[in-house]
């Protein structure tokens, strides 16, 4: 029979070493699939002991992910009347886009910096 898990219990699982997440109110223990994520282990780690349903299919995850999670699926989630709602995870694209930004930073600041050594170099050159 499949086993019912309330949403207390799923969000007990919400670190690395012991990450569940929902998805379609289905109940996933990922722990052990967080190092083989291709998408990394940041945004699974940001859904934990959550409903991780909008991130999953915002990325339009293929078949192959499909089957991955059919292996890690370990019960259904329980909803109990006035009892608490499942935290909606909040890991989405728009964070992994902030964080690319953030890469591009670095090298912003090395053209900023040839931009003043030249101004400089033009200004020493003329001002002889
Ligand atoms: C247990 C749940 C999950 C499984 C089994 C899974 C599996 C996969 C797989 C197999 C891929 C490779 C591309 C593909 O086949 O679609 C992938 C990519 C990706 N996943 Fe997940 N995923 C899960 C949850 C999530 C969640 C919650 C997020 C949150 C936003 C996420 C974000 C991504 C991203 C951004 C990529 C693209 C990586 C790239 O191509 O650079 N995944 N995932």
């Amino acid at each position: 029979m499949t086993k019912e898990i309330t949403v207390e219990e799923v969000m007990k699982h919400n670190t690395k070493d012991d990450l569940y997440m929902v998805i379609r109110d289905n109940v996933y223990d990922v722990t052990k699939f967080i190092d083989s994520h291709p998408g990394g282990e940041e945004v699974l780690i940001d859904v934990a002991g959550r409903d991780a349903t909008g991130s999953f299919e915002d990325v339009g995850h293929s078949e192959d992910a499909q089957d991955i999670l059919k292996g890690l699926f370990v019960g259904k989630l329980k909803r109990v009347e006035g009892g608490p709602e499942l935290p909606k995870g909040s890991a989405n694209l728009g964070g992994e886009h902030h964080s690319s930004e953030q890469h591009v930073n670095p090298f912003m600041w090395v053209i900023v910096g040839a931009m003043v050594v030249a101004y400089i170099a033009f200004r020493m050159y003329f001002l002889k």
